[in-house]
Formats: C-alpha cells, structure tokens, sequence
C-alpha cells in the first residue's frame, strides 16, 4: 500500500488464477459495475471507489480534468509490481463511456472501481483503490463474521514486498464483498473449492434458466418511421446536401426482474470474443469497433463500416464487400474521417489499404487498421474527443450528418455510438465504439437496444431495416429474445 495525495490508496497484487479459468470465466458469478474484455482478457471493475458523471459540450474536458487531477497522480504514487509495470491497464483504471452527443440528457461516466481484476499479455492482477480515512471508520462494521482475520488475503509468494496490516484489512474486506478470496496468491470466488474460479452456467442452458423471462417491445419509433427517416436521408444525398448519413433506431426488451449483467456480459464474451465486451455506467455491448487506442505516444484504430449479413458466407461477403463501389465509398469516408480528426494531434498516421474484411458470427465488414504516433502530450481523453464523431457513426461532412441526424431519427443516442472504454493512470487508454449494445434502464429491468446503418447514395430502406436486426442479434441473443 502507497499514501496518495488526496484520500485515494492503491494497491496492485499479482494473482494467479484457477489453470483453464479467464477472466471472463468469473463473470457469471460477479456483479461488475465496468467490464472491457477481449477474448478473455482485460478488466472487471467491481464496486467504485470514485463516479465521476458529466454533460454537454464539456464532458470529455471535464473527464480529462478529473484523470489529471486524481487518477494521473497514482501512477506515480502506486508501485506496481516489476511484472505489471509494462502492462497496459495494470495499476489503478477508470473505466469510461461518453454520450454520442453533447446535447444528450444522459450522463458520460468515469468509474474508478473500488477492486478491479486484470488480465492481459499472460499476467493477472487486482488493484484495490479506496479512501483510507473512511476505511479505517467503517472497517470494524464491515469485516463482519470474518472479523479482523485474514483468512481470504494470502497474497503468495508472487508479492514478496508484504503489505502493511491496514491494506490486508481492506483487501480482505473487498474482496469478501465482491465474493472473492486470495488464497496462496490465487484469486478464487468464494466457496473454497480449488476449483471454485470456474464457470458456473459453462453450459449456456443452465444460464439461460436462470434468466428473468424477456420479451421485445417497440422502441420510441416505428419501423415505418425508420424506413422514412432513410427515405429523407437518401433524398438529401441525392440533393447533394451531404454524402452519407448514419440513422439508428431503437428497440426495447423488457426483463420481468433486474437482469443480471454478469451472466449476460459473459454470454456475449462467450459468443463474440472477437468484440470488446464492455459495461460502463448504464450502457453495455460487445463491439467490434475501435475509436482509438493510446499505448503510451502509439496509437491505433479500427475503422468499419459496410455491413453484409452473416448470413450470406464468407466467400459471398467478401464479393459484396470488396467490389461494391456503394460499400466502398462508404467505408472510404469512414476511414477518411477519421484520419483527417487525428490530423492535429497525430502524425506517420497510416491507413490499411484495400480494406480487409472482418467476419463476425452476426455480419461481416468491412475493416481498416490505422496506426500513429501522437504528436503532443495530448490527454487520451481528449483524443478520443477528437476523434469522435467518425463517418462510421454520423457521416460526411460531420457537422450537416449531425444536423440530418438530430431531425430524422428522433432519438437521443445516449451512450451508443458514444467512445466507452479504459484509461489507467499512466494515460494508455482504449476506446471502443459503443455498438451492438443497449441501455439499462428502470432499475435494470429493460434494456434499451440501438443500432444504425450508414445510408449513402442509392441505400434501399428496407436492406437498412433487416441491417439493423442483423446489429441487434448478439445483444437479442444474449437476452433470450428470438430475432424477427
Ligand atoms: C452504427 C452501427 O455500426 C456502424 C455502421 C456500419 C455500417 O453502416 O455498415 C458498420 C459498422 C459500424 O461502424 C451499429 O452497429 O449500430
């Protein structure tokens, strides 16, 4: 444990975990308040030990204000472990999600979880970050049955430098609370079996019986009013007013008790491994796209847009992809979007070209890879303002897709489409887009789905309506919700 300005101590432990158990293994059993995985790997964020919301045109600056002035001082505050200190996310994290749009009555989150459990590039951690001077009150009330023994903290040989009796203490008591032990530096849920790590619905029926029945309910429109709304945007590309256009809609599934986010996380993870299954505030998905990701100056992104069903194959994909002019010049503006909105605070920034085509178990799309290094100590957050919003989203040129986009759909986006992610201390950050998702809301019993489609010249409106089921499959799939 390290003193840190302010109230904030950290503490990051190596852990092992159960042999043929990942983190995403643990979610099941967890009530995680963030998540970023992929494939596995990344962060469970349980509990918060700061919740930091903004609005409007502000949001991104005052989040980046927040980072600056109370996460960025841990880095060099919190020793990290030799093995982790070339890890990114390791250490003390914020997860993220900021809304798509500044006029949005819904809030942008920064959470600090209060224990985070890591995993990436081999090694395994947990950080705890809490406020001490509240701790040392509270700590007799909430260690309860256990007492002040430690029976769930055995940090392991793998953490040499011991840590004083007060970190102990709190470990010991959240972990408890999050339903976790450490024993001999294995992270376990709690129950003592040596094997108590692994998953409890590994067979998806037995996590499906255990679900609150679900069923799907019309969104704030009608799907006459999506297929008008893609009438009106083809009629403005037509008239020149702008080139592309990205239109969403929602749908609403409605739970008969609080859904319960791990298990629904983990079926994503599960089914999408590829996408970054992500949870941040009230909004939570698997997404197959990345705005931006900041390794120290690196940075690196991945564009899509032009969308096939799954469908059609891959070898049929790939033709309807790769040699339609109409999915090419949409992606195309995508791709351009983005480069020209890192321009200023980016250089060598390197676009794949042709596109490759990414196969996923719902759609297949057209893909590409940027890389960069940034030019000025800009703050990640503040990168990912620059780059957001991209014609993957809204459309070309920006600011009139925005405009068509407020008028036609009707809706506010809220957090999808929206950056949602990580930054840990040190700056390095990844952010998603967040999409194939939806919104929790009233307490956790409804879930509010979006998806777009990119409309340009020549889109038909009712290949743009079947696109948007085809979106909303994992998220329908995850939920027991038969697709229509
Ligand atoms: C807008 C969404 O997806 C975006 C739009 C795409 C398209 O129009 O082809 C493809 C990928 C995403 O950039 C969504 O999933 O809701």
């Amino acid at each position: 444990m390290t003193a840190l300005p302010g109230t904030l101590d950290a503490t990051t432990l190596v852990v092992d975990l159960p042999s043929d158990v990942s983190l995403a293994d643990l979610l099941p059993a967890l009530d995680p308040s963030a998540v970023w995985l992929l494939r596995g790997e990344g962060l469970i964020g349980l509990g918060a030990a700061a919740h930091v919301r903004a609005r409007g045109a502000e949001r991104f600056a005052e989040l980046a204000q927040w980072h600056e002035q109370h996460l960025a001082p841990l880095a060099a505050a919190a020793r990290l472990p030799p093995e982790l200190e070339a890890v990114p996310g390791a250490g003390p994290v914020a997860l993220t999600s900021i809304t798509y749009s500044s006029a949005s009555a819904a809030d942008s989150h920064l959470i600090l979880p209060e224990l985070t459990l890591g995993s990436a590039e081999g090694q395994h951690w947990i950080t705890a970050v809490t406020r001490t001077a509240a701790w040392d009150e509270d700590f007799e009330q909430e260690s309860g049955d256990d007492g002040p023994g430690l029976r769930t903290v055995d940090p392991g040989e793998r953490n040499p430098h011991s840590l004083d009796p007060a970190a102990l203490r709190r470990l010991h008591v959240l972990l408890t609370k999050h339903g976790l032990q450490l024993h001999d530096g294995q992270l376990r849920l709690r129950g003592g079996a040596p094997d108590a790590g692994r998953p409890r619905h590994k067979d998806r029926h037995e996590g499906a019986a255990s679900r609150p029945a679900t069923s799907l309910i019309q969104g704030s429109h009608s799907e006459q009013h999506y297929l008008r709304a893609v009438r009106a945007g083809v009629d403005a590309i037509e008239h020149r007013r702008l080139e592309k256009l990205v239109l969403a809609r929602d749908v609403v599934v409605v739970a008969d008790a609080p859904l319960p986010t791990g298990p629904l996380l983990a079926a994503l993870a599960t089914d999408y491994a590829d996408c970054w299954t992500y949870l941040a505030g009230d909004v939570l998905g698997a997404t197959p796209e990345m705005l931006v990701k900041i390794r120290g100056q690196e940075l690196s992104a991945r564009v899509l847009a032009g969308t096939v069903d799954g469908r059609a194959g891959l070898e049929r994909a790939r033709t309807l992809l790769l040699e339609d002019p109409k999915q090419r010049d949409e992606h195309r503006l995508a791709a351009q979007s983005l480069l020209e909105q890192l321009a200023p605070v980016a250089q060598e920034l390197h676009a794949q070209d042709p596109p490759a085509v990414l196969e996923l178990p719902n759609v297949f799309h057209l893909s590409t890879d940027v890389t960069g290094r940034l030019t000025a100590q800009t703050p990640a957050l503040l990168v990912a303002e620059r780059a957001h919003p991209t014609a993957a989203i809204c459309g070309t040129p920006t600011a009139t897709a925005g405009e068509l986009i407020s008028t036609l759909e009707c809706l506010d986006r809220g957090a999808f489409s929206g950056p949602v992610g990580w930054i840990d201390a040190r700056g390095n950050a990844d952010f998603g887009i967040a999409l194939r998702g939806g919104i929790l809301q009233e307490q956790g019993t409804q879930v509010r789905l979006y998806a777009g489609c990119g409309i340009v010249a020549g889109s038909v409106p009712e290949e743009e309506l079947a696109e948007t089921w085809a979106k909303m499959r994992p998220m329908l799939g995850a939920l027991g919700v038969p697709v229509p």
